[in-house]
């Protein structure tokens, strides 16, 4: 086939690919990530601009190492510039090693003349070889460090920051791209030491070589620059082919995981999707072939052109290092070492250029890393403030409002209500109607963007706000399915927190627990430890059926984890709440996956918990069950439309009445068999 055949025919082919692509996918395919978005920062790094960017780079490893590990920095510079100092001296020892062979005489005894060099080439080989072993053994020392010390400081400063800065979107991205940092971190410590062995080598190298003569550096950078070119173009052509085919690659992918998933197996196999897929998926399939096929000619053609031109100059170098032996400029023995120096040195000036253009891609992610630092402290929850040292009596909410960034209508506008103690305040509404925001608000988690929160009169901007949390308990319709141990599921609700650099402690069951302190005839009370939490929230009889008990994982992606029910699992979450032991707390659908006779007994015990001095914001969509709230408040669109008791509010005959009396119906007259 002619060259123009073939190049017709992969076109076609690409076309194919990208026309499957379209047709499943409806175009690109792209990832709302962050660590997009560095895509094709690295087609813009030059030659001259990876040099540009060296010293850069190598501050900002230099700084991460200083923090993390003083010692073992100063280990690895030593080592390094030492390498640097025997390699120099080698090389000079060579030289002389190579002077006394030259020299006229018997042979023997030109031997015997360079048997002292030798040994110095001998020793410095050594040296060599120890100072690169303690260099490994310090950078391996340091680099790990240096990823424990970026990811514990970002993991600290993100487990502090605002939730409304955490659920903000272009944080989010950012967080995302900021974790690749850490590794990043990592690897250009590990850059930076190439880069320093690669310089000091050249160092030694150019040295030698201008003490040899001053025109062999020139021609050895010479040498090198048509293979750094080389390496350039080629790197870059790779990283643009992959950022254009990213998307085609992806969709390759999922099409290829759908082939073999599960989940699409009946549908895959009944539908006949499979052809249809497998169809979609060859033609993809071709399409990276020969986008493949092209990127290795390409590649071919620029090694071929960068090895001439290398070659060209390094015939330019040995014919100008013969005409200085020619002419007596240079001995034959300094020529033979300046071949070895410029082999040396042409091998540290690639090696240069290779680990600033890793190094440079790392410091993307670093820049993402010290930006979403920067962002988390400036965002952090405050630390400090007046002590609470009682919880209050009443918490009035005044004209409380909150907005999500990428909404304009406010999820609560203008609320003012009264959450009186040992109450169970029932927030009911229309779904989104603003009911979860507001229990955020009261605890905590969000700070009001107009209006304010009062306990007792004290403004809670002016509470410690550690203080405040301490005393919530949030029992959630999202609550997070911890892949941990049940035991470590239910103790979670109340860690110790992380005491004098200690590592944190999950609690041990306070006094009198289990069965003394609340056996099956005590269901009213907080009882205090882990089992009598677990029998509160009915969540025993879940516990009693696990393998391992207590101490079964609670996530069946491991060896001998097991899998829960969803309404197993919000007994689960009740027990965790119970366990939490808090004054106020936040029940949020918290019976949603209970079966009938389940949710009648938590809603009997969500009571006793008010009866007993606990303060109860119940949020629920079962009108029945707020019947047993002491105040009802009626959210529409963010806003407070009723407020009262169940009977006024029914009484009132509003949005609430409407609401309980079309539940009621359907199970008086719910539809029934014709
Ligand atoms: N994290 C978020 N980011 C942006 N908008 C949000 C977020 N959470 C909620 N909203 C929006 O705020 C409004 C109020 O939501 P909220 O979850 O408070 O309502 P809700 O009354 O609890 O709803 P539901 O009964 O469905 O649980 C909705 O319009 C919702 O889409």
């Amino acid at each position: 086939m002619t060259r123009r055949g073939r190049r017709d025919q992969a076109a076609e082919t690409i076309a194919a690919g990208v026309e499957s692509g379209q047709e499943l996918f409806g175009g690109k395919l792209d990832w709302d990530d962050g660590y997009f978005s560095h895509r094709g920062a690295a087609v813009e790094l030059s030659l001259t601009s990876t040099f540009r960017r060296l010293p850069q780079l190598v501050a900002a490893s230099a700084r991460l190492a200083w923090r993390a590990d003083r010692v073992a920095l100063a280990m690895v510079a030593a080592a390094e510039i030492g390498r640097g100092v025997t390699g120099a001296f080698s090389l000079l020892a060579t030289n002389q090693v190579l002077i006394q062979l030259f020299a006229a005489g018997p042979t023997p005894g030109r031997v015997r003349a360079a048997l002292p060099a030798l040994t110095a080439v001998a020793i410095s080989g050594i040296v060599t070889a120890l100072l690169r072993a303690a260099s490994a053994v310090a950078a391996g020392r340091l680099e790990p460090k240096v990823e424990r010390a970026a990811e514990v400081a970002l993991m600290t400063k993100v487990s502090r920051v605002e939730q409304a800065t955490l659920e903000d979107g272009d944080f989010k991205r950012l967080l995302q791209s900021a974790r690749w940092g850490t590794d990043a971190a990592r690897r250009m410590i590990g850059n930076a030491i190439g880069i320093a062995t690669a310089l000091v080598s050249l160092a030694a190298t150019g040295t030698v070589l201008t003490v040899l003569h001053p025109v062999l550096l020139p021609l050895m950078v010479l040498i090198t620059l048509p293979q750094a070119w080389g390496a350039v173009r080629d790197a870059r052509r790779r990283y643009a082919s992959v950022q254009r085919w990213i998307d085609h690659n992806r969709q390759q992918q999922e099409v290829e995981w759908h082939l073999g998933n599960l989940g699409s197996g009946p549908e895959i196999r009944v539908h006949g999707a499979g052809k249809y897929l497998l169809h979609h998926y060859r033609r993809m399939a071709a399409a990276s072939e020969a986008e493949e096929t092209r990127l290795v000619r390409a590649e071919a053609v620029t090694d071929l052109a960068s090895a001439a031109l290398a070659g060209l100059a390094a015939g330019l170098t040995y014919t100008v290092l013969g005409w200085l032996v020619w002419t007596g400029r240079t001995d034959l023995a300094a020529s033979g070492t300046a071949v070895l120096a410029i082999r040396i040195g042409t091998g540290a000036l690639g090696q240069l250029v290779q680990q600033v253009q890793a190094a440079y891609k790392q410091s993307l992610f670093l820049g993402d890393y010290d930006r979403a630092c920067a962002i988390a402290e400036e965002h952090a929850i405050p630390v400090g403030g007046m002590a609470v040292e009682r919880f209050p009596d009443e918490i009035r909410l005044e004209k409380v409002s909150y907005s999500y960034p990428d909404r304009d209508a406010p999820a609560v506008d203008a609320v003012s209500l009264t959450i009186p103690r040992g109450k169970i305040v029932a927030l009911v509404g229309e779904n989104g109607s603003g009911k979860t925001t507001l229990a955020k608000i009261v605890a905590g988690l969000y700070r009001p963007h107009a209006g304010r929160i009062l306990w007792d009169g004290v403004d809670d901007t002016e509470l410690d706000r550690d203080q405040v949390f301490d005393r919530v308990a949030l029992v959630s319709q999202s609550f997070v399915e911890w892949p941990f141990t049940a035991a470590a599921n239910v103790r979670i609700g109340r860690a110790v927190p992380e005491a004098d650099g200690r590592r944190p402690v999950l609690p041990e069951p306070r006094s009198g627990d289990a069965a003394e302190s609340a056996g099956p005839g005590a269901p009213v009370g907080v009882p205090d430890g882990l089992t009598a939490a677990a029998r509160y929230a009915e969540a025993d009889q879940v516990v009693d059926e696990l393998p391992k008990k207590w101490d079964t994982l609670l996530d069946r992606s491991y060896v001998g984890g097991v899998a829960l029910s969803g309404g197993q699992w919000q007994r689960m979450l009740l027990a965790r709440g119970v366990f939490r032991d808090a004054e106020l707390v936040i029940a949020d659908e918290p019976t949603s996956a209970l079966d009938a006779k389940a949710e009648i007994a938590a809603f009997t015990k969500i009571r006793a918990l008010a009866d007993r001095g606990h303060t109860v914001i119940l949020i629920t969509h079962r009108l029945a069950s707020t019947r047993l709230a002491d105040r009802i408040y009626v959210l529409d669109h963010g806003r407070l439309i009723e407020e009262g008791t169940h009977t006024e509010l029914l009484a009132q005959g509003g949005q609430y009445a409407t609401a309980y009396r079309m539940q009621a119906d359907q199970y008086d007259t719910g539809p029934r068999a014709g």
